[in-house]
């Protein structure tokens, strides 16, 4: 099978593009490494640096099908930032999402699978886990942009059939159990790379945003979904969406603290981690768990890392290996 890889550069991406050869597909990527890195895509998988907001290029890549199907990760995709600069997130993920999205149904492509996130059900009401058919209320501007896109690939499945399957990301975590990739945002401001970084040192102490929030500790919790599992739940979509469209929430169910992600990057660092109280950051909702049981149903998926101090641990073999990421 042939596949396009949209954002294959960047943290998901690259492990999505790392399942597919594993499994012997052909891929490329088509990506313009602004927030990805060259060094992430592995031998044999082609290239294309095109950048989706120029319609033209895109289409010229999409084109050079026939493709099995289409992954599309690229994106702005910080909640906090969204919330500074919400025009900017709004205009560049719908606007990007809208060029590929012209171009499959231009070039025939059947079947497209989006990221997706939780950020999707940031609002106030609703239960935990969170069931695929939740009451959607973006609480940041970033949310707001997937919802967008999710909506847009309905009407393209309505008017054009292109089919598509949403996967809502609870929290991406974890690097490849083989140490050939990881994660390397600049700058990171993601939790788990940097406690294990304030753990080793190499940065001051960790913010701890908000430690007043209606859960157990006060601290927010999160559900920590790893890459590798995650890349497994893209390509079984694929045969879920030969004749239909499909969204699903993909989470492991079960959520920890930020402050149990601090006691946890301790186990595995042996190394006490430096961090201080922070008023709460903007756009972040108390409590993200994910209720994965349709997706589990339907497909047969099962995450194979449940356990937070398994998920931690690829990631710190991948910063030991790589103190400066992809650098070097
Ligand atoms: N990381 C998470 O926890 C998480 C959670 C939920 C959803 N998501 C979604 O998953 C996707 C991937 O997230 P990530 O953490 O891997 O981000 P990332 O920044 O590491 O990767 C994004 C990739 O897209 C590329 N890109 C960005 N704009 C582009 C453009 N205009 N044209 C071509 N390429 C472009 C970047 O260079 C990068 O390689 C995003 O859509 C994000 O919203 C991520
Ligand atoms: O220095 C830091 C960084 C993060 N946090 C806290 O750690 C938790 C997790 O924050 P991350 O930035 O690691 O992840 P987010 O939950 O903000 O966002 C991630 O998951 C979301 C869905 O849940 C989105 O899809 C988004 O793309 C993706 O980055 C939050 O409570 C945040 O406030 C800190 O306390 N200090």
């Amino acid at each position: 099978m042939r596949y396009l890889v949209t954002g294959g550069a960047g943290f998901v991406g690259s492990h999505l593009v790392l399942a597919l050869r594993d499994r012997g597909h052909e891929v490329v990527v088509l990506d313009n490494l602004s927030t990805g890195h060259h060094q992430a895509i592995p031998d044999g998988v082609t290239l294309r640096q095109v950048d989706l907001m120029d319609l033209s290029a895109t289409q010229k890549c999409v084109v050079d099908g026939p493709w099995d199907g289409v992954f599309h990760f690229a994106a702005l995709s910080l909640v906090g930032d969204s919330m500074r600069n919400p025009l900017h997130y709004i205009h560049y993920n719908t606007q990007t999402a809208l060029n590929l999205i012209q171009a499959c149904i231009e070039h025939n492509v059947r079947k497209i699978v989006f990221s997706s996130t939780a950020a999707l059900f940031g609002g106030p009401e609703r239960s935990t886990p969170i069931p695929d058919d939740a009451l959607i209320q973006p609480g940041s501007p970033y949310g707001e942009s997937k919802l967008m896109i999710e909506r847009t690939l309905y009407w393209a499945d309505q008017i054009h059939q292109l089919r598509s399957g949403c996967l809502r990301y609870f929290n991406a975590a974890g690097s490849d159990p083989q140490g050939r990739a990881g994660e390397d945002h600049r700058p990171e401001t993601h939790l788990i790379p940097l406690t294990i970084d304030a753990a080793l040192g190499r940065r001051p102490a960790l913010q701890l945003f908000g430690t007043d929030y209606p859960t157990a500790d006060g601290s927010c919790i999160r559900d920590y979904i790893h890459v590798t599992d995650l890349a497994d739940a893209h390509i079984r979509l694929l045969d879920q969406i030969d004749n239909r469209s499909v969204r699903y929430n993909v989470g492991t169910g079960h959520g920890y603290s930020n402050l149990e992600v601090i006691r946890s990057v301790e186990r595995v660092t042996g190394h006490t981690v430096p961090w201080e109280a922070a008023p709460r950051r903007a756009g972040d909702p108390a409590m993200l768990v994910a209720d994965a049981s349709t997706l589990r149903r339907d497909t047969g998926w099962t995450p194979q890392f449940t356990d937070l101090d398994v998920i931690i641990e690829t990631v710190f073999k991948w910063r030991s290996a790589h103190p400066h990421g992809y650098s070097d």
